[in-house]
């Protein structure tokens, strides 16, 4: 049985600990601990507001000074306005006036920061970077051909531009008017070839980031000036600390029992009643204090990629994104806030406003440089060979014979083990790589990637046919990749078989045989029997001889995707056949625009490797992401972050190069552009009597669209309005324009139940009226300033109770108690604000006129100072009009 005490102990154990602690405590009077709580209660609202604070400041590029007044002052709550003829200078302002110089600092710091060129930066890619900064262009054609090096290893030689195609690092400015002359440069939209690669042309990467002004990654420009949470308030009431450090919790507490408390709890308060009143009109003075803060000028030069959208661009030249849309709809390009424009065309744009473009491309940033091979690195390797041919000719049955396996029945049997590629070994040891897929798929594939993994080409050619179609096209396709073609003429165990006709026939295609003086090598096969296959292996190896194939097996892995698949148990899977290096179980890697680790690796047998060598097919799984294709450049990289970093860069390289032509609204884009950019939109359907009145009917609404409305015509076709247009229309929102035709009774049944709107117009003008007036209706009114009155500061009074009070005189108009205020300084406007009272002598007004001296405190700025300019404004709505867009 458990005694009392017992229980106690164990129960009561962790309470007689805590008694204890609060017996240790000095006991508090009553009064004394609700003291405490307020200050607690204080402590807990100041942190708040610091915080709001620091992120405010951080997110305002300047004038933080500002800031810092209106929080050390006190919001009045009722105005009190001294007489202009008795100046008091007020102890607090000084202090004011340090805090604001001590900020001075702080937004000097921010100012010189970049936000564009943040751009994380490791110091390994610069390296890459610099060393990529060489070449001297490159190919523009997509993403995959421009990673593939040749098939012995060596990176393709780079294509070298004309001379003076494009300066380093730089672009020249454009010359409007030799442009509109037709003379230099080419229509927009048209990037000539080499323009992308002139453009980096001897530019190193490193130094286009530090003539940006780009920061080092990792290197806030905030870190080194930004005050510390506690900020210079706390230093005044709180204990001096050292070298700015952090404040310890104790002194937070410190500085909360003084006086300034109160401060913070009434700015506090004040903050609270802000966030709470943010009306729409709130949001529009917000967004215009914000730009009146960034009254930056457009910058002398800004680094883009290739493409870029309107947004964007906007934001890099401290520009308005209407703005720029409204220069591209003169320059006739018809483009939205997210709509990409080439660098061609943001070149053209910037000249405008006096600002060079550097393109900084983007596919620098996903090369994976590699180490060049030294002679003494390089050793024979395997030749990888492609059997290619017409239907039928049996290249699968030779294949078979030379596997000495029948892949063919196997095939009937429904297993697939093959994956892609397969090595054989010969007697003697030596073996041959074959590439297992369809020759011409294959070859297509690889060709478009820009691949060129195969070296010798055995054309399969049925002694019996001859030369068919698809022996001329494989004979082209193995041609271009330049790849020695080795002729198989096969079935010649046939009766009706001709090796001379096949070689007569081959000849016409520089085909010629060794026997008449040529160079092409013909061996008669009988893909059935086996005849000729050891002679066709053998004539194989003597030409990889001749070609003296060789690669550093020494180095990090690379080679070319051959085909990938997801497999039901593995995922996803790929084929992968080495150029150089050895594969190792747990490298890192990228794929085409993928990347991965070796998860596991297979040999052509299905048997579990650990390691592969160059021109052995290995089957990998270990893929993140998506499937890459065939063709596709594969490369170990140092890690796997490396990788991951490369794959998401070619992602966006890819995506862009999608997304570069795109820059007329069109139908099949708007979809993505609205949901982008939560565009109001008018949906149409447009039956018409003719197709050429639909068409240019469709045409001439589509014209109306603006950055803000996207007019989108679902379909245009001829024909009376039927049942499915309404059925259309009631499930996209639509309206149906019907020129010249009319609906059928169903389909007017059908709208009057589904509530879809069927428009009849006979003329074309009027159709374009009633849609122009439609989209008005959409259109959020413009709101636009209107100046009512300006008064100057004669007199700055500080009030403990309502902060700087601006004593004032009228000079022009009328000031009101509802008036908005611009607070100008040296002609340049540094608040934005409202009013929070206005006085005549001692008495609340409504307004003061031209000529009269008034007192007023402002709403949100107390920076005021001797000389400022009060302008009084008011915003008025106004409908906006199509045409005066
Ligand atoms: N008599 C004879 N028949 C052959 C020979 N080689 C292939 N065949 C037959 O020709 C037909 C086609 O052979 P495949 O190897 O499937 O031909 P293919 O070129 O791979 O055909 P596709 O895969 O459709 O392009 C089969 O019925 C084979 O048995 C040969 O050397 N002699």
């Amino acid at each position: 049985m458990t005694s009392e005490s017992d229980k106690d102990k164990k129960e009561g154990a962790p309470l007689i600990k805590k008694d204890k602690k609060i017996k240790e405590q000095p006991a508090v009077a009553p009064e004394k601990k609700e003291e405490q709580a307020q200050v607690k209660d204080v402590k807990k609202k100041r942190v708040v507001v610091v915080s709001k604070k620091s992120r405010e400041e951080e997110s305002k590029p300047k004038p933080s000074s500002h800031q810092k007044s209106e929080q050390n002052a006190p919001t009045p709550a009722s105005p009190h306005v001294q007489s202009l003829d008795t100046p008091r200078t007020h102890k607090r302002a000084g202090n004011l006036a340090g805090n604001a110089s001590s900020n001075t600092t702080r937004s000097s710091s921010y100012g010189s920061s970049s936000s564009y060129g943040s751009r994380p930066t490791s110091s390994a890619t610069t390296q890459r970077y610099e060393q990529t900064s060489s070449y001297a262009g490159r190919p523009t054609s997509s993403y995959a051909n421009r990673y593939n090096s040749s098939p012995n290893g060596e990176r393709p030689p780079r294509p070298n531009y004309p001379q003076g195609d494009r300066p380093a690092g730089s672009r020249p400015p454009y010359d409007r008017d030799r442009a509109n002359q037709g003379g230099g440069r080419p229509p927009y939209g048209s990037s000539p070839n080499g323009r992308t690669g002139g453009a980096q042309s001897g530019r190193p990467y490193s130094g286009g980031s530090a003539g940006g002004g780009r920061p080092p990654y990792g290197s806030s420009p905030y870190n080194n000036n930004r005050p510390n949470s506690g900020g210079s308030t706390y230093n005044r009431s709180g204990p001096a600390r050292a070298g700015g450090a952090k404040p310890a919790a104790t002194e937070t507490i410190d500085t909360s029992r003084s006086a300034g408390a109160a401060r913070w709890a009434a700015s506090k308060g004040k903050k609270s009643y802000q966030s709470k009143s943010q009306s729409d009109s709130e949001k529009f003075f917000q967004q215009k204090r914000k730009a009146l803060n960034n009254t930056k000028v457009v910058p002398s030069s800004i680094d883009i990629m290739e493409s870029i959208t309107v947004a964007d661009l906007a934001r890099k030249m401290n520009l308005k994104a209407s703005e720029l849309i409204a220069k591209l709809m003169g320059m006739g390009v018809m483009v939205t806030i997210n709509g990409q424009i080439d660098s061609d065309t943001a070149t053209i744009l910037a000249d405008e406003y006096n600002c060079t473009v550097n393109v900084v491309s983007l596919y620098d940033e996903t090369v994976i440089e590699t180490v060049a091979d030294r002679p003494e690195d390089l050793l024979p390797r395997t030749p990888i060979v492609t059997i290619m041919g017409h239907v039928d000719h049996g290249k699968t049955k030779t294949l078979d014979a030379i596997r000495s396996a029948d892949v063919v029945s196997k095939e009937a049997g429904g297993i697939t083990q093959h994956i892609g590629a397969y090595q054989v070994t010969l007697p003697n040891g030596q073996q041959i790589t074959f590439l297992d897929t369809p020759g011409h798929e294959a070859f297509s594939a690889m060709r478009e990637r820009g691949a060129s993994v195969t070296d010798i080409v055995v054309l399969v050619v049925s002694g019996t046919e001859g030369v068919m179609p698809q022996t001329r096209e494989a004979i082209r396709q193995a041609q271009e990749a330049k790849a020695p073609i080795i002729v198989a003429v096969n079935k010649m165990d046939l009766q009706d078989a001709s090796m001379e006709k096949i070689q007569q026939q081959l000849a016409e295609f520089e085909l010629t045989p060794e026997s008449w003086g040529g160079s092409t090598i013909f061996v008669p096969i009988s893909a059935l029997t086996g005849m000729g296959i050891d002679l066709l292996l053998e004539s194989i190896l003597l030409q990889a001889e001749v070609m003296e194939l060789k690669t550093n097996p020494h180095c990090a892995a690379e080679g070319h995707v051959i085909e990938a698949r997801i497999d039901p148990g593995r995922g996803i899977a790929a084929t992968v056949l080495l150029s150089r290096g050895t594969l190792n179980v747990g490298d890192a890697f990228v794929a085409g625009i993928y990347h991965g680790k070796i998860r596991a690796m297979y040999n052509d047998k299905g048997q579990r490797i650990k390691s592969a060598t160059p021109a052995q097919p290995v089957e990998i799984t270990g893929f993140s992401e998506g499937t890459p294709k065939a063709g596709d450049p594969f490369q170990v990289t140092k890690d796997e972050a490396f990788a991951r970093q490369i794959a998401s860069k070619r992602q966006e390289l890819h995506k862009m190069e999608g997304a570069k032509n795109i820059k007329k609204v069109s139908l099949a884009n708007f979809m993505e552009s609205i949901s982008e950019l939560d565009q109001k939109e008018l949906r149409l359907i447009i039956k018409g009597d003719v197709q050429g009145s639909v068409e240019a009917l469709k045409q001439s609404l589509e014209k109306l669209s603006t950055q803000e409305i996207r007019l989108t015509v679902l379909s245009a076709a001829a024909g009376a309005i039927v049942e499915q247009d309404v059925k259309s229309a009631a499930t996209s929102d639509a309206i149906i324009i019907g020129f010249h035709v009319r609906p059928t009774p169903k389909a007017q049944l059908l709208a009057d139940q589904e509530k879809v709107e069927i428009r009849k117009y006979n003329l074309i003008y009027e159709v374009i009226e009633d849609i122009t007036l439609a989209i008005e209706g959409l259109l959020s009114p413009e709101l636009r300033e209107q100046v009512t009155g300006q008064a100057e500061i004669r007199k700055v009074f500080s009030s403990s109770k309502v902060g700087n009070i601006a004593g004032c005189m009228v000079l022009s108009g009328v000031i009101t108690r509802k008036s908005r205020i611009h607070v100008i300084r040296d002609s340049v406007v540094v608040g934005d604000c409202t009013i929070a009272g206005l006085k005549r002598e001692k008495d609340d007004v409504k307004e003061v006129k031209e000529g009269f001296e008034c007192g007023v405190t402002l709403q949100g700025y107390s920076d005021v100072r001797l000389g400022d300019i009060l302008e009084a404004y008011e915003i008025t709505e106004i409908k906006r009009r199509l045409a005066s867009k």
